[in-house]
């Protein structure tokens, strides 16, 4: 395993006419990191990959290895495009013999097969595999030559769940023995269950880069209590309980939302409902996730998800109606009967 940096960005820059896909892009990544790369779409992440890999020309300074990456030994690099369409009268073994016949020494590949799950369906033609069958083929090209350095844009779109699992168990195997991984992905569970260090993209700049926990440490805003409530009336009540206990809190259709909570909150949260006769339906607390530092650095949010702080607080700020808002699912967290 080669010490120091495996890829490095100084100040990239690239422009699609009057669009700006890339505005300064600096970063490094070192042997055996996993690097993930999040961000909206049309933030950059595919054109910045391509000008690590040396697939566009772009301004400034990108290494690989220590080389320009068009100049890289392709032996040591493994890429996998956002956009890739193989022959598509070829098996997935076919597929790996082909493409492992490009370099001067490629993995076996039934080994290569068994590594993204399609040892059974070796012989189906690529066109009649499933979508995330597809992918795996894909992703199974990118790694024939056991590559030191892996790109691979958005890998798992369309991979069934436990699929997924599989392919993160492998690149956390790959990396594990030394394979740089830069991973972009629209998948906050994958890029906070995988990456060493995240690197989130807007607008063609790279807003924040840390480790998951750092991240949502600094982005993630509070933990949150939220309390689904019977009526209205109990809504009413609870969110004035809740307020008058101290708590910050926030009224969706039929729940509340108390943010800031911590699990030694908890006791006390719960009995301020309890004291002023509140029924409610359930308790769930969360902790902030990787999707949170991404809303709230994005400004974008999933269809459903209520505003963190734009609406009610002690009932006083104008502009949501009760029932405007809501949570989203459940992501980490416990549910407890009331
Ligand atoms: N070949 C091209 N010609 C013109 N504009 C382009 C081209 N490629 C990308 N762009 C523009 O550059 C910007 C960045 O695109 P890019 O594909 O890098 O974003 P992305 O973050 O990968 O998006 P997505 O999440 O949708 O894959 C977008 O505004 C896009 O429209």
């Amino acid at each position: 395993m080669s010490e120091g940096p495996v890829v490095t960005a100084t100040d990239l820059r690239k422009s699609y006419g009057d669009t700006v896909a890339l505005d300064g892009v600096s970063l490094s990544v070192d042997a055996g990191e996993v690097f993930g790369l999040i961000g909206p779409n049309g933030a950059g992440k595919t054109t910045l990959v391509r000008a690590l890999t040396g697939t566009t020309a772009v301004e400034g300074e990108a290494r690989t290895f220590g080389v320009r990456p068009a100049d890289a030994d392709r032996s040591r690099v493994g890429l996998l495009p956002q956009e890739f369409s193989p022959p598509e009268r070829l098996t997935p073994r076919e597929l790996l013999a082909y493409y492992g016949g490009l370099y001067d020494e490629s993995r076996d590949a039934e080994s290569v097969l068994a590594d993204v799950g399609l040892s059974d369906d070796a012989d189906t033609w690529y066109e009649e595999l499933s979508g995330g069958q597809k992918r795996r083929a894909c992703v199974g090209v990118a790694l024939v030559n056991d590559p030191d350095l892996l790109f691979l844009d958005e890998p798992t779109t369309g991979i069934d769940p436990a699929g997924r699992r599989d392919l993160w168990e492998l690149l956390e195997g790959l990396a594990a023995g030394g394979t740089t991984v830069f991973l972009t992905s629209h998948s906050m569970d994958e890029v906070e269950a995988l990456a060493d260090r995240v690197g989130l993209l807007r607008d063609g700049r790279l807003v924040a880069v840390g480790t998951p926990a750092d991240l949502i440490g600094e982005h993630g805003g509070p933990a949150r209590l939220v309390v689904g409530t019977a009526d209205p009336a109990a809504t009413d009540a609870g969110a004035e309980a809740i307020r008058v206990a101290g708590f910050r809190v926030e009224r969706g259709e039929g729940e509340l939302v108390v943010e800031g909570v911590t699990p030694a909150d908890l006791g006390r949260a719960v009995a301020a409902l309890d004291d002023a006769g509140v029924a409610f339906e359930s308790l769930t607390w969360t902790e902030p996730t990787l999707e949170d530092v991404y809303l709230r650095l994005t400004g974008e949010q999933f269809e459903g998800a209520f505003t963190p702080g734009a609406s009610v607080v002690d009932g006083e700020e104008a502009g949501t109606e009760p029932g405007e808002g809501e949570v989203e699912d459940v992501v980490a967290g416990s549910e407890v009967d009331g």
